[in-house]
Parts: structure tokens; C-alpha cells; sequence
């Protein structure tokens, strides 16, 4: 596993989380502009999940850490990411699986998620690395209400 420092997120939350993951995966950029990337080819991307919140659930727990992998390594592992339509598109470019569509498909996945929780834990950042040069980081914007 990758040890990296990560971008920081601010936020007034009382517990933060964080949970790393690799998961390979094949993809292509259906746009001229991708050049190369326009091919099928598959990268293992280093996906890293920051969840806070004040609560915690009946185990102790902001959220299981096994669960977040769960939901994401188990969905997209060993997968092509243009095959899952229902995060992705090869005809709406704000839904192409780039690195940046992928880190806010990561982050619906996530939120929709934590949002059936009772203690109502939030994703606050998803940093996605696709290759050794090249990351995203998603967050999600704030609302009036949140912290
Ligand atoms: N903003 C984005 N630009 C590019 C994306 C992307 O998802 N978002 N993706 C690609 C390619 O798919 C490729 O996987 C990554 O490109 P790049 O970082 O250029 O990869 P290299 O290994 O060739 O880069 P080096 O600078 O040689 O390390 C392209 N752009
Ligand atoms: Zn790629």
C-alpha cells in the first residue's frame, strides 16, 4: 500500500476518518482530446476516503472501515469503469470516467450511503490517484447548514 501525505480538508467535525484503497480497473476517455486514453487501458488507482462527524454508532464506530471498502473496492475492482452507467456516461462529458468523474462517483457512492446512518456521518474529501503523476481531489460543496 502507498503511504502518502494526503491534501488536508478543513471542517468542525469532531472525528475524521480516513481509508485508503488500490483498486484496478480498466477505462477509456471517449473524446478526441484523450489521445491515447481513447483505448481501453487499465490503471490501479489509490483511492483515499475522508469521513467526519461527531457521532458515533452503536459499535464505537464513525463508520466500519471494512464497510467503506466494501462499497467501493467490491463495486469497481477488476471492473471498466464506462461499463457502470449508473455513475458514468460516454456521451455527457461531466460523466466521462475521468479521474474527476471518478472521485465524485466515489463520493455519491459514499454519501448515499453514510446518509443512512443515524449518526449522519459526511464525506468530506475523496482524493483519487490514476497514476504515479497525476491525482483529483473531490469535495463535496457545503451547505448553508453543514459544518
Ligand atoms: N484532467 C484530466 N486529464 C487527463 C485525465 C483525466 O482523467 N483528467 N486522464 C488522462 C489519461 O487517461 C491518463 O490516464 C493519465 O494521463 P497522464 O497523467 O498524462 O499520464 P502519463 O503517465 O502519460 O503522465 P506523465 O506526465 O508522463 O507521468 C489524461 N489527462
Ligand atoms: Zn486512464
Amino acid at each position: 500500500m502507498i503511504q502518502q501525505i494526503y491534501p488536508q480538508v478543513q471542517h468542525n467535525y469532531q472525528f475524521e476518518l480516513n481509508k485508503d484503497m488500490h483498486i484496478a480497473a480498466a477505462h477509456y476517455i471517449p473524446h478526441e482530446d484523450a489521445g491515447k486514453c481513447q483505448k481501453v487501458h487499465g490503471h490501479t488507482y489509490f483511492v483515499n476516503i475522508t469521513i467526519a462527524g461527531d457521532d458515533l454508532d452503536d459499535s464505537g464506530f464513525l463508520v466500519n472501515f471494512s464497510g467503506i471498502k466494501k462499497l467501493i473496492h467490491d463495486r469497481f475492482d477488476h471492473t471498466i469503469l464506462n461499463d457502470h452507467t449508473e455513475l458514468f456516461s460516454d456521451k455527457d462529458p461531466s460523466f466521462f470516467p475521468t479521474t474527476e468523474g471518478m472521485a465524485r462517483a466515489v463520493w455519491e457512492v459514499i454519501q448515499r450511503e453514510l446518509d443512512t446512518k443515524v449518526n449522519k456521518p459526511k464525506c468530506v474529501q475523496v482524493f483519487v490517484r490514476e497514476t504515479p503523476t497525476s491525482y483529483v481531489v473531490f469535495r463535496p460543496k457545503q451547505k448553508e447548514e453543514q459544518q
